[in-house]
């Protein structure tokens, strides 16, 4: 960074650049557009479970026609990716989670669905088993353990499935080891050569994402924690480590998760390694958020400030649950 070389007042004050909104305007050092983010929806297989998710305020669960819906949407406004969460029927849930790898199953009938109707929207997927899996991890277990390798074949066949069904952008947000490396190899072999990864490459053992295990219907299933495959929030070193070796087994862009607890992160990640680099402004910070503003306890204007400070810590974008309300206040 520059020194900053201020004249002694009154030659400087501060303050000239601040008096109208043009001026401050000219003078922004970042800011914020609908191509700036990704908008997380969940689409749901189970009749009846379309409709409000009551820990994530103003987000509903979606049927295929809903996110038919949403990609219209999404292109209206012009926000260039969606984000697709299966919510999976928890009578089907297994340990085999075979389904995460099924091409029928809903996830990839949202990718299909999507793109019939908006072709040119970017479509984004979660690799990970815990949609599928009778216990809510994102890997297999084993007498209480993840197992890695066993499940690191099943993102891979996930993953194609999910590439076949006509996926831009992946989102491997497992964090198992070895995953990036093995995706990337089965892709280029299956003739998925642009398929992009983005990786969820430091993603914290967070208890942020409380709300998302409720849209999921994964709340009630897990058992124990993500504590051994997801990072710890006292670490950044580790996060750095992460982050280094995704990018070196072949990830396009990488994101850190939850994103406002973890701006030191962002800014870390971007200046280091310089790559597309998004932050996941996960379901607990969208709940506080909203919820605050529904309550009459913050204004709108801080939906607009807390995805602003994303740009300001280096970010190329935000997965955002408000998405199409930020969109609709930008146009
Ligand atoms: N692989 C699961 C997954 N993918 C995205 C989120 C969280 C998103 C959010 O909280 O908005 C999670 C939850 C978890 O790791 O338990």
């Amino acid at each position: 960074m520059a020194t900053p070389i201020i004249a002694p007042f009154p030659a400087s004050r501060l303050r000239r650049l601040r008096r109208t909104a043009q001026l401050r305007d000219m003078v922004a050092e970042v800011n914020f557009t609908p191509a700036n983010l990704i908008w997380p929806i969940f689409v749901s297989e189970v009749a009846g479970a379309e409709g409000a998710i009551p820990s994530m305020p103003g987000v509903e669960r979606l049927t295929l026609d809903g996110a038919r819906r949403a990609a219209e949407q999404a292109m209206r406004l012009n926000i260039p990716a969606i984000c697709v969460f299966p919510h999976s029927d928890p009578d089907l849930k297994d340990e085999t989670c075979e389904r995460a790898w099924d091409p029928e199953n809903i996830g990839n009938r949202a990718i299909r669905a999507i793109k019939e109707v908006a072709p040119d929207l970017a479509v984004m997927t979660d690799i990970a088993l815990d949609p599928y899996n009778i216990n809510g991890h994102d890997g297999f277990v084993v007498d209480g353990q993840i197992l890695n390798d066993e499940t690191v074949e099943a993102l891979v066949k996930m993953a194609l499935a999910q590439a076949d069904a006509g996926a831009d952008i992946l989102g491997p947000s497992d964090m198992m080891d070895g995953r990036i490396g093995a995706l990337r190899a089965a892709l280029e072999g299956a003739g998925h050569k642009h398929v992009a990864i983005l990786s969820y490459a430091a993603k914290y053992a967070s208890a942020f994402y409380g709300p998302f295990r409720d849209a999921v219907g994964a709340s009630g299933r897990l058992v124990g924690d993500k504590k051994t495959y997801q990072i710890n929030p006292a670490n950044r070193d580790e996060a750095m480590r992460c982050v280094a070796r995704d990018l070196a087994e072949g990830a396009d862009m990488v994101m850190v998760k939850p994103g406002m607890p973890y701006l030191d992160i962002c800014r870390a990640v971007k200046d280091q390694f310089g790559a597309p680099t998004f932050a996941y402004q996960v379901s607990g910070e969208y709940a506080m958020i909203e919820g605050a503003i529904q309550n009459g306890w913050l204004s709108r204007d801080a939906m607009m400030e807390s995805l602003l400070a994303f740009r300001r810590a280096g970010c190329d974008g935000v997965l955002s649950y408000f998405a199409p309300k930020a969109a609709e206040m930008l146009v």
